[in-house]
């Protein structure tokens, strides 16, 4: 990997064979992220967000099947980790899992634990990964608390997490996420179940944080306007496959994929022409045991060429900027000429 680079997934395929048929979840997922910058990873509900980022720290259900590809980490001493099915529970994974990378979640909940303090659970996660004493472990847990703006952490550090508003929950599992200076934080939709307010003091507690202590975020969203407001750079992901990549700024203003494109008329836009009409996307997401051919996107496509788009996957086209897009017509098809 370059010197800057962080994280590069190459090619991730993750499969879940169930009686109906085989879910292919995620077919061949690249994307990487450098050191102290924020991704957001955008997409409907199923197009494999979740699984792909679980995949990262191979916490994937015990139904998944390893179905290929690569993930490529940079170890806080420099040296690069080859993150493979086999590693699963070794010791390595062990150590980057809340070591070096740490996770939250859209539920607090399946992070903390209902019957330990919040205290004894960040301490448990500082002492797994630190030679530290019970004390010491204590005052990072409060500073952790501070850090992440709850209110009178010196008492909350005692309380359980049914104690807590959701609010107060969702910075508490950041906290825990950040007991051992994560390089990599995986943010898997943290606000989605948070009112406006809440939502909006928590992007922005992350954002700071993560300029604060320098680590990346793949942030994990279906909400373009809060990836506006957190990402450096964007993926697009569909049926398990990512179709576009940018910064947001290419992403918002030049998409390239129809799909990128039908995604962005279909949000309302404040101060938008009140005249202009929100467009759904045609179709609906096929199911994904059985992907369509060619261009999985083709089926609600206004653009798919017959012959074409329906048989052979695109390759990634790339554009002088660094921007990439999946598919045949990529370059030719503008916001415009989509109208
Ligand atoms: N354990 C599993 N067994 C079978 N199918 C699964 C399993 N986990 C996920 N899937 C399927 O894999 C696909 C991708 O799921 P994933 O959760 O990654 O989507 P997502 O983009 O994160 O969506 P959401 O925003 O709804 O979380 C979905 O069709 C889902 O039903």
């Amino acid at each position: 990997m370059p010197p800057g680079r962080l994280l590069e997934l190459h090619e991730v395929a993750v499969h879940f064979p169930t009686r109906d048929g085989v879910v292919r979840a995620v077919n061949g997922v690249s994307y990487h992220v450098d050191k102290g910058e924020v991704l957001g990873i955008v997409g409907e509900s199923g197009s494999g967000k979740s699984v792909t980022a679980r995949s990262i720290m191979r916490l994937t259900a015990a139904n998944a099947v390893d179905a290929g590809g690569s993930v490529r980490f940079r170890r806080k001493d420099g040296s690069e980790v080859l993150i493979s099915a086999e590693h699963r529970q070794s010791r390595t994974m062990r150590s980057l899992r809340g070591g070096e990378i740490g996770m939250v979640f859209q539920e607090p909940m399946t992070a903390l634990s209902p019957v330990h303090t919040i205290g004894t659970q960040i301490m448990r996660t500082v002492m797994l990964h630190r030679k530290v004493s019970k004390a010491e472990a204590r005052a990072r847990a409060i500073e952790l608390l501070a850090k992440v703006q709850m209110p009178r952490p010196h008492d909350i550090v005692d309380r359980y997490p049914h104690h807590l508003s959701g609010g107060m929950r969702q910075r508490a599992m950041i906290a825990l996420a950040l007991a051992c200076d994560p390089t990599l934080l995986i943010a898997d939709e943290p606000t989605t179940a948070l009112d406006v307010t809440t939502e909006a003091q928590i992007l922005h507690l992350l954002k700071s944080l993560q300029q604060e202590l320098g680590m990346a975020i793949v942030f994990i969203t279906h909400n373009f306007g809060v990836v506006a407001d957190i990402a450096d750079r964007v993926a697009v992901m569909y049926l398990g496959r990512v179709i576009e990549t940018g910064t947001v700024d290419e992403i918002f203003y030049e998409p390239k994929h129809p799909y990128t494109q039908a995604l962005l008329r279909s949000i309302p836009r404040l101060g938008g022409e009140k005249t202009r009409r929100l467009r759904t996307i045609r179709g609906s997401v096929p199911d994904p045991y059985s992907v369509p051919q060619g261009c999985s996107f083709h089926p609600r496509c206004d653009h798919a060429v017959a012959g074409r788009c329906d048989v052979v996957v695109p390759a990634e086209a790339r554009f002088p900027s660094g921007q990439v897009a999946r598919c045949h017509l990529a370059g030719e098809v503008l916001p415009e000429a989509a109208e």
